[in-house]
């Protein structure tokens, strides 16, 4: 494991901001560390940092405690976090990034062609020469991260990372740190409010409310015991003509909603026998499985009141 929070509180003017918290994040894993306002994801990712220290329980990042500064501070070669420190504005984006390659103390030659290959995979190639101030959001968004990015950490720590970027903008940020990533077995651990098309980027969910775990673990097992049933959609050439005989052979479990119907199986293993079954009766277009999603999932508790 990276990471292991066991038992982490963490009390602020007298209020348990972060209350027995115990995770586990397993190497080359993305943890999305979700909750509403004031859950204590911020305050969680300070104790990951040593910014500040639980009042009870321990953090062991690497298989080393952190109970020092000095553990801290050597755990920081291993570790980067997206919005530490500020950018230059009035140097462009490229000699930015030399300066901060030289502080993370890469070899000059290796800065060079590393910054080259992150500026093309966060697409800045053309705008390199451009100074920081004249930036929209989202890029320096992406500046920050490419930063984080230079030393190679083993772990990325990101708080927010597309917090005020547009839908688009959020996406492609996310597109680029996962093809990124993907070659490069990185740990992270990201707080985000951004629940569209998380499963693409998140292996891992913990979900937290007023400092407490909700629920935590990889999103498709959670996801699995969440919707334990398999739902499929059938796209139907005649949805009207169709009605009896689901009626007849699916009573309960299913529904109609714009001319396609919702079917609920209990079993995988009878799911190829029963699309046979309704191929060869009704005038199939497309039959599809639904994916549920980590934004369900997190909106599901919350509806049941969880959260
Ligand atoms: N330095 C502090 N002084 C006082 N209260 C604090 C401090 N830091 C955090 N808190 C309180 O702890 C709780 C959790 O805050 P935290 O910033 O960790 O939540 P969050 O989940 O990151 O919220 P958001 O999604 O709004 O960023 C809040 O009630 C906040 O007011």
């Amino acid at each position: 494991m990276i990471i292991n929070f066991n038992n982490v509180s963490k009390k602020i003017n007298g209020i348990n901001v972060v209350n027995d918290m115990s995770f586990s994040l397993a190497k080359g894993h993305v943890l999305a560390l979700l909750g509403p306002n004031g859950a204590g994801k911020t305050t969680t990712i300070r104790l990951l940092t040593g910014l500040i220290v639980p009042n009870n329980g321990d953090i062991v990042i690497f298989n080393q405690k952190l109970n020092s500064r000095k553990v801290a501070d050597k755990l920081r070669e291993k570790i980067s976090v997206q919005n530490d420190g500020s950018l230059y504005e009035n140097l462009s984006i490229i000699e930015n990034l030399r300066i901060w390659a030289n502080l993370y103390n890469i070899p000059a030659k290796r800065a060079m062609s590393d910054i080259a290959e992150l500026l093309d995979v966060f697409e800045l190639v053309s705008r390199s020469d451009d100074k920081v101030k004249q930036l929209s959001k989202g890029m320096r968004q992406k500046i920050l991260l490419i930063r984080s990015l230079l030393p190679k950490p083993k772990l990325l720590i990101l708080d927010e990372p597309t917090s005020g970027l547009d839908p688009q903008t959020s996406r492609k940020l996310i597109d680029c740190l996962e093809s990124y990533i993907e070659e490069k077995d990185t740990t992270i651990i990201m707080a985000t409010h951004q629940l569209d098309g998380l499963e693409q980027l998140a292996t891992d969910i913990l979900i937290m409310n007023s400092g407490r775990v909700i629920v935590q673990g990889e999103a498709n097992r959670l996801i699995n015991e969440h919707w334990p049933t398999t739902q499929l959609k059938i796209e139907l050439d005649n949805a009207n003509k169709a009605r009896d005989y689901f009626d007849q052979n699916f009573s309960n479990n299913y529904f109609f909603k714009n001319e396609k119907v919702y079917l609920t199986v209990k079993n995988k293993q009878s799911i190829p026998r029963i699309i046979a079954t309704i191929t060869s009766n009704v005038d199939v277009i497309g039959i599809n499985k639904v994916e549920h999603t980590i934004k369900e999932l997190y909106f599901d508790l919350l509806g049941k009141g969880v959260l």
